[in-house]
């Protein structure tokens, strides 16, 4: 089970101090939360570019699309939640059309406010999975964990490398905060101030200095995910942070020292952009000193099993729902998958069954994907028996009826390659083509070669 991180989520609640929103804030504490509460939007803005929280909850009465607009203009990274008193629907609507995440009614409700806090979370104490690979990844992290030095995780999009950055953070024993940074699909300007902070005025809408993630993090861990996106100008920036241990350029001039640990993750081949002038070899180098490759699922055998019982038991408990057990079959097909989108996709597909699945057992018709395509039996499967079943199956055929069968069986799951095919028949290419001839010359269709 996903276990709870000793970091705690830092609550801003705005809203009348007392009533339904203290109960609420006492709620959120027991949560795990650290709760600032004021009665002003304005003050939880001067809060919140003093220190960056990790969520606002705003009552719908104040101006909460106006104050989702400033946080947007200020560049403050905050998901927000409404909230509000029997509040008029029209209100919850413009704020989340203005970018708040969603409605939680007033009074509050225990369960709820601890979803959310949860959820934020998001938070695993070490990746599900007894996978040799896997295993080994997470006993290298394990020991390199009390170490200052970077870290490169590397791994396909959904293989669990933010989690393992988490793990590695708990086991650290740093006491300040896991912060996360995205890298990718980030204007050149936003990650620089994100990460390096800005003066104010340092663009139209920076009304006041701000310190940066990497500051901020204090003797945390910042996680940058997805570091080949980093633009030139910041890649050489971090580097000569990483180098002399500074951060230079920092709001209102002067120097910090670097306290932070850096986690880096990639899924994109940085040895590959490197040769291709994209990625400073330098930066590769300081980061790649403890490198962790992890496994895609599809090579990780039983823990695409285990971890869909994992999620079918979260995600039940998360969605308030009895959990039940994953049929033999939907096992089965789960394990055939070959989940390009990793454990995320698994996640994903299991969240959908359980809300779709009815009856007492999740069955093989729940398993959808993101295309709303169910997930299919492997080929193959279910026309196939036992051995004997399968021989018994032929008594009766002529031997150059079942010859060809066989060809013709092979050639398909090959996709029509005669080189494959020949090879797993144990025929020379130029007997697979002569036979395919005489096959055509009978009159049967064949694609032709791959
Ligand atoms: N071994 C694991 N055990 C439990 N949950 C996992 C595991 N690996 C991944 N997950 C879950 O799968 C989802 C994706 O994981 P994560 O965000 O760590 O992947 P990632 O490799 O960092 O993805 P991306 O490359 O897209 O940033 C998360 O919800 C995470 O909780």
């Amino acid at each position: 089970m996903f276990a709870r991180s000793s970091n705690l989520i830092r609550l801003t609640l705005v809203g009348t101090p007392q009533g339904e929103f203290r109960l609420a804030a006492e709620m959120a504490r027991e949560a795990g939360a650290q709760v600032v509460m004021t009665d002003s939007l304005q003050a939880a803005l001067e809060a919140l570019r003093r220190h960056a929280g990790d969520l606002v909850m705003v009552d719908v009465t104040l101006d909460a699309p106006d104050f989702l607009r400033r946080l947007r203009a200020e560049r403050i990274g905050v998901p927000v939640l409404a909230c509000g008193i029997h509040a008029p629907a029209e209100r919850a609507v413009a704020a989340i059309r203005a970018g708040a995440l969603d409605y939680i009614p007033l009074p509050p409700d225990r369960e709820l406010i601890a979803a959310a806090i949860l959820n934020l979370g998001h938070r695993v104490s070490s990746p599900v999975g007894e996978d040799p690979v896997l295993k080994h990844a997470m006993s290298y992290a394990q020991a390199v964990a009390p170490s200052d030095a970077p870290v490169l995780i590397a791994g396909e999009a959904g293989t669990g490398k933010e989690v393992m950055a988490r793990m590695i953070h708990e086991v650290s024993g740093r006491c300040e905060r896991f912060v996360v940074v995205e890298c990718a699909g980030v204007a050149a300007e936003v990650i620089e101030s994100e990460l390096f902070g800005h003066d104010a005025g340092a663009f139209v809408t920076a009304v006041a200095p701000r310190v940066g993630r990497l500051e901020e993090a204090g003797e945390g861990t910042v996680f940058l995910r997805e570091i080949g996106a980093l633009p030139a100008v910041t890649q050489a920036r971090l580097v000569g942070i990483l180098q002399d241990g500074i951060i230079r350029g920092r709001p209102g001039g002067g120097t910090a020292p670097l306290r932070a640990r850096i986690i880096a993750s990639s899924s994109r081949d940085l040895s590959a952009q490197v040769a291709a002038g994209t990625f400073r070899a330098d930066l590769l180098a300081r980061l790649g000193l403890l490198r962790i490759e992890l496994p895609p699922l599809r090579a990780r055998g039983d823990d695409i099993a285990m971890l869909a019982v994992h999620f079918a038991e979260c995600l039940a408990g998360a969605n308030g729902l009895e959990p039940r057990p994953l049929s033999a079959e939907a096992l089965e097909r789960l394990k055939c998958h070959d989940w390009p989108g990793n454990v995320r996709e698994l996640e994903d597909v299991i969240h959908r069954a359980i809300l779709l699945a009815r009856g007492p057992v999740i069955e093989s018709d729940a398993l959808v994907l993101s295309d709303g395509l169910q997930i299919r039996p492997a080929e193959g499967a279910g026309e196939t028996g036992s051995a004997e079943l399968e021989i018994g199956s032929l008594v009766g055929r002529s031997v150059a009826d079942v010859e060809r069968e066989l060809i013709l069986q092979t050639l398909k799951r090959c996709g029509g390659n005669r080189t494959t095919a020949s090879t797993i028949l144990g025929i020379s290419v130029r007997t697979m083509r002569n036979k395919l001839k005489s096959f055509i010359e009978a009159g049967i269709t064949i694609a032709p070669a791959a």
